[in-house]
């Protein structure tokens, strides 16, 4: 174990045997990570009820909007993300996530404006439910209860969802997600059902399940995706603007609870620029290196190498959810698989399931999620806590 600043101790090398002893799991996930990231499904059951609670109707009352503006920074931010592509390029209105304090200079009374925050307290969300309230933009509110953020939607008489804190954010992702979702239902701008929302919570839970702690890491996919990954640079390629959402989440995730640096993005732009990548130091540079006798199970190459994770969507209807026919996109993910074989860079695919935009999406989300996890508790590092962030936070505000 090595000690870093800031108190982090950690291990250069991951111990995969780590990985297969829950005691071990538990003990350097003090905060409860895996647990918190498990009630995925749950968070999905109970966002809705909150939802259904909180007057969300009174949005409707003036048809329906010229735009709709998510605001919220992190995790918050990334719900604005969730909606623009469930709701997909026949969306009616223009969804525009927005992640600095405030809200756009266009933004007015034929607006609104979605705030999110799971603290109830970033700028970001706050300074945006202050600008719509000031301007005459509806505004519906997602955050914590008793929070500085249902203070500001009260103020302005607007909808708040109360949704329940869980620290870290990132872990709420599936709560906050929910009512922006359905609030964008309520204005008639996305077709999530009652099913779908059933559905996506069951393919939470299912994941969960096998991706639990005392789930070997022969079974566990997300304990042989952290394996895979260990020791790498990721990169990860979404095929459709969904799976590109997943994609830009599990950067995050493996940025703060891995701590690992990574590529993420859309397949369609990558394959313009960034796909150059699979050529360089870190692939077909470092590969081409590598013992081609040696048993690719035992072996892990000592130069650091890519590792590309390929989120791949398949879509649902070419006709009704994708703005580029569904066989472009199909034959973007072969090639760039064959791509990454040519190089000997090695590749993980998880492919979507599910009968919903929000299910599949939910389907390339959970395993990566606990992935992130599982690749932090391999290092010895807490998945949960980040003091760079508050130390960022504390020399910003100075
Ligand atoms: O959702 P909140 O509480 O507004 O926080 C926004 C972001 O800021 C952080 O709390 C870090 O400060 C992230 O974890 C989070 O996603």
């Amino acid at each position: 174990m090595i000690d870093g600043t800031a108190g982090v101790s950690g291990r250069r090398d991951p111990d995969e045997a780590l990985l297969d002893n829950p005691d071990a799991l538990a003990e350097h996930d003090p905060g409860g990570m895996l647990r918190h990231t498990a009630s995925a499904g749950a968070q999905v059951r109970e966002s809705a009820a909150l939802a259904a609670e909180a007057n969300l109707g009174v949005l409707a009352d003036d048809g329906r909007p010229r735009a709709v503006v998510i605001a919220g920074i992190g995790t918050a931010g990334r719900t604005g993300d969730v909606l623009a592509t469930v709701a997909g390029p026949r969306c009616p209105v223009p969804v525009i996530p927005h992640r600095s304090a405030g809200v756009p200079g266009w933004v007015g009374a034929a607006d609104v404006v979605i705030a999110v925050s799971a603290s109830g307290r970033s700028p970001e969300a706050l300074g945006a439910a202050e600008a719509a309230h000031r301007r005459g933009a509806r505004l519906v509110a997602v955050g914590a209860p008793d929070s500085q953020l249902q203070a500001a939607a009260e103020r302005a008489r607007a909808p708040f969802v109360p949704v329940p804190r869980r620290a870290p954010a990132r872990a709420s992702l599936w709560a906050l997600t929910v009512p922006v979702l359905l609030a964008a239902r309520t204005l008639g701008l996305v077709k999530v059902n009652e099913a779908d929302l059933a559905e996506t919570a069951a393919r939470l839970d299912a994941d969960a399940d096998r991706c639990r702690p005392t789930a070997e890491s022969f079974v566990n996919p997300a304990k042989s995706l952290a394996i895979g990954l260990a020791g790498s640079v990721p990169i990860v390629w979404g095929s459709s603007p969904l799976a590109t959402v997943a994609a830009r989440r599990f950067g995050d995730t493996l940025s703060a609870n891995s701590r690992y640096p990574v590529v993420s993005g859309a397949l369609g732009e990558a394959g313009r620029g960034r796909v150059g990548l699979l050529d360089g130091v870190f692939g077909g540079l470092v590969e081409g290196e590598r013992d081609i006798f040696a048993d690719p199970d035992e072996e892990r190459p000592t130069g650091t190498r890519l590792r590309l994770v390929l989120l791949r969507d398949g879509g649902l209807n070419a006709e009704d959810d994708t703005d580029e026919p569904l066989a472009v996109e199909e034959r973007r993910a072969d090639a760039v698989q064959t791509l990454a074989e040519r190089r000997g860079v090695r590749c993980d695919v998880v492919t979507a399931e599910g009968g919903s935009a929000l299910e599949r999406l939910a389907s390339l989300i959970a395993v990566p999620d606990f992935a992130s996890i599982y690749l932090a508790l391999a290092h010895g590092l807490d998945p949960m806590a980040v003091p760079a962030i508050t130390e960022m936070k504390e020399l910003a505000n100075q």
